[in-house]
């Protein structure tokens, strides 16, 4: 055979020979043991080893003669398309490379073997390295010793350390700079980790290279999500704001709509279709609004192309079909160029608000009504049969509807009277107000009375009032000196009680009522009708029944009962235990008591507040008293100025109910007075006046 060259395994150098003695020379100048063999046209054909050729040739052998024959036992075969990886670990020194015919096709030597190995492991490298390079993420390698076997650059960014400072280095000391190694060890696991490293936040994940169960190595991935963090903060208190700002839109009471430059809905809350359009189609976001399609929309539509043109806030008033009243504000947001980009619209239910606030109103009226009521249990003493009587026929009263008119001096126990019938009357669980027309100037008491709506007259409270009329429904109305209600508040008094109904002042709308009135004077309304300074018909109509309390001093017996009852009120609250004595009763029985049952009372309270010790002397009472005692029955006292005509009426009143009180009989009494029996009996009928034993009630 012709062997024209032979290839080393090192495939750099190329022999030439034209012997098979020159290649054996080479051979054994390169000191190794076997090559490939070459043929004419350079492609290998063969192996052969030193020992075996020399053998073989010994033995004449040729190229055609099998491989396995010529094949040293160290070798091993394998074929064409095996990998290098899959041969690279094997314990071999030589490999025979076999073509499809089992023929040699070449050889390689362990040098070679590891240095192809190497080529392809070194490109692969390269191109993992590139990749490495490339990636965004951070990624450090350790091995097994827990040294950095790489680091690619993000990591080395991340980390703000050059690459070559981490390279070899150990990894828990470059990590523990940054905080990081505790993510090196095995308890991290392999899921992703939170941390910071210096101003940036990291997710980490540390993942193990293993190798037949046994941990060769850690890489560890680090990613910066500071950024993203921000920006999921940033999404959160979005959010959140956005949900915030829909529940607060949603609780609002007023109603709410946003509507953005095209008129299209973008937010709308429950309360603007309970306002706005009550059991009508909600209006819907996204829905894009339309000039005629309801009253409630083409007001939207309007508003909202007002503020987009003015670029201002405007209000306006609506009424809804039902009746109620909105004021509608539409606001308009301004873009950056200064063009409106949305209009906000509140809507206030001002009918809700102002029956709200009269519902209010009537229930603190009320409640003050029930609190005067329970506190204020009008007991009324007494001992006089005329005031026995006037309780009586308070009692009758109560039972029928009817006005009543109760008169009497000042301090007799009026109001006492008009509580004892509301109390037994069907309206007891009803309010009781009472009102004196005598302490309100007459503008006030005109609004007090009907209450007023809202812009009334200047001064007025915005949302209007509500009258003490209102107030009473269902209850009674007291009247304390009707005298003095100005003539023009009388007629509106009598349309109510003609009517049972009001206007309210500046209102429009008739307002139906159930209210008991009872009024009360100490002034002489016949007289006052007759001067025309009191209204005929309304005189009529309170007059419905009259009851006359008469003074105390016509009625001396209510006097030590009255006195008693209200000593123990006092000795009650002042803790004290004053009794009156038998001189100090004389006195009081004797007093003229002008001011009646208050003066009384009032007497009672200075002298248990004043007084020393506990049985009260006639020297006790208040000094008028005592002068009073010594006057008496010598001159008749005037403690002010009044006309003759009232001064002679009351003259004649006193003695009379004297004369009848001292005799008890209309004949006597008029002997007394030397006056005739009848004209005495046509003037106790004048004064209203009881005469025992002789007539029934005059
Ligand atoms: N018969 C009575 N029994 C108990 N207390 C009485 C009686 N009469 C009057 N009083 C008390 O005397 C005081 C005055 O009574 P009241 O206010 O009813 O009189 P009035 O006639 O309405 O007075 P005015 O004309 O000033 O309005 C009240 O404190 C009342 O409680």
């Amino acid at each position: 055979m012709q062997v024209k060259q032979v290839m080393l395994n090192n495939p750099e150098t190329l022999y030439y020979w034209q012997t098979l003695a020159d290649a054996v020379a080479v051979y054994q100048r390169q000191q190794v043991n076997c090559a490939p063999v070459l043929d004419a046209d350079g492609e290998v054909v063969g192996i052969i080893t030193v020992f075996r050729l020399l053998e073989a040739l010994q033995q004449g052998a040729t190229m055609a003669t099998p491989i396995e024959e010529v094949m040293d036992r160290k070798l091993v075969c394998i074929d064409e398309d095996t990998g290098f990886e899959q041969v690279a670990n094997l314990p071999i020194d030589r490999l025979i490379v076999l073509n499809k015919e089992r023929r040699l096709s070449g050889v390689l030597t362990r040098i070679g073997l590891i240095n192809k190995v190497h080529r392809a492991l070194e490109k692969a490298e390269r191109e993992l390295a590139a990749v490495l390079e490339a990636v965004p993420n951070g990624i450090i390698a350790v091995d097994r010793e827990g040294k950095i076997c790489h680091i690619n650059p993000a990591a080395a960014r991340l980390l703000d350390l050059p690459v070559a400072a981490a390279l070899e280095q150990p990894a828990a000391t470059v990590l523990a700079a940054s905080g990081l190694s505790q993510f090196l060890t095995k308890a991290a696991g392999d899921q992703f980790h939170k941390a910071r490293a210096g101003d940036r936040t990291l997710a980490i994940r540390r993942s193990s290279i293993t190798r037949e169960g046994h941990e060769q190595g850690v890489v560890l991935v680090l990613q910066d999500i500071s950024e993203l963090e921000a920006i999921s903060s940033e999404l959160q208190v979005v959010k959140s704001l956005n949900r915030q700002l829909k529940s607060v839109i949603e609780a609002c009471y007023d109603g709410m709509v946003v509507i953005d430059s095209q008129g299209v809905v973008l937010g709308v809350n429950e309360a603007y279709g309970r306002i706005m359009a009550p059991g009508a189609k909600p209006l819907l976001v996204g829905h894009k609004l339309q000039p005629d399609a309801t009253l409630a929309e083409d007001q939207l539509h309007q508003l909202c192309c007002l503020v987009r043109d003015s670029r201002k806030a405007v209000t306006v008033m609506y009424q809804t079909p039902a009746g109620r009243e909105a004021i509608l504000t539409g606001s308009p947001i301004l873009n950056e160029e200064g063009t409106v980009s949305q209009v906000v619209i509140s809507i206030r239910d001002m009918t809700e608000l102002r029956h709200l606030k009269e519902e209010a109103q009537r229930a603190a009226a009320e409640i003050q009504a029930l609190r005067a009521r329970h506190l204020a249990a009008p007991e009324v003493i007494r001992q006089s049969p005329a005031m026995q009587r006037v309780v009586d026929q308070a009692l009758r009263v109560a039972a029928v509807d009817s006005t009543v008119l109760i008169t009497g001096e000042s301090g007799v126990g009026k109001e006492v009277i008009a509580r004892l019938i509301h109390r037994h009357s069907r309206r007891c669980n009803g309010p009781f107000m009472e009102i004196n027309c005598g302490a309100i100037p007459e503008n006030l008491l005109e609004s007090e009375l009907f209450g007023y709506e809202k812009g009334a007259f200047t001064g007025a409270s915005k949302e209007g009032k509500i009258g003490l009329l209102e107030v009473a429904d269902n209850g009674t109305l007291f009247l304390d000196e009707i005298g003095d209600l100005p003539l023009g508040l009388q007629v509106k008094l009598l349309r109510f009680l003609q009517e049972q109904e009001i206007y309210r002042l500046g209102g429009r709308h008739a307002i139906k009522l159930n209210v008991r009135v009872l009024a009360a004077t100490n002034k002489d309304l016949a007289r006052m009708v007759r001067e025309k300074t009191f209204r005929e018909d309304l005189y009529y109509r309170l007059n419905v029944v009259p009851i006359r309390i008469p003074p105390l001093r016509e009625r001396r017996e209510d006097i030590l009962p009255l006195a008693r009852h209200f000593l123990e009120g006092f000795n009650n609250k002042y803790g004290t235990a004053k009794r009156l004595s038998f001189a100090a009763c004389k006195v009081l029985e004797a007093y003229s008591w002008p001011g009646n049952v208050r003066e009384l009372q009032n007497a009672m309270e200075r002298v248990v507040i004043m007084g020393e010790g506990d049985l009260i002397q006639p020297e006790h009472l208040p000094l008028e008293f005592q002068g009073e005692r010594q006057e008496a029955g010598k001159t008749l006292v005037l403690r002010e100025l009044l006309p003759l005509r009232e001064a002679r009426e009351q003259m004649e009143r006193q003695l009379i109910t004297m004369a009848l009180g001292q005799y008890g009989s209309l004949r006597q009494a008029a002997r007394a007075l030397g006056v005739s029996h009848s004209t005495l009996l046509r003037k106790a009928q004048s004064y209203e006046l009881v005469v025992q034993n002789c007539t029934e009630a005059v």
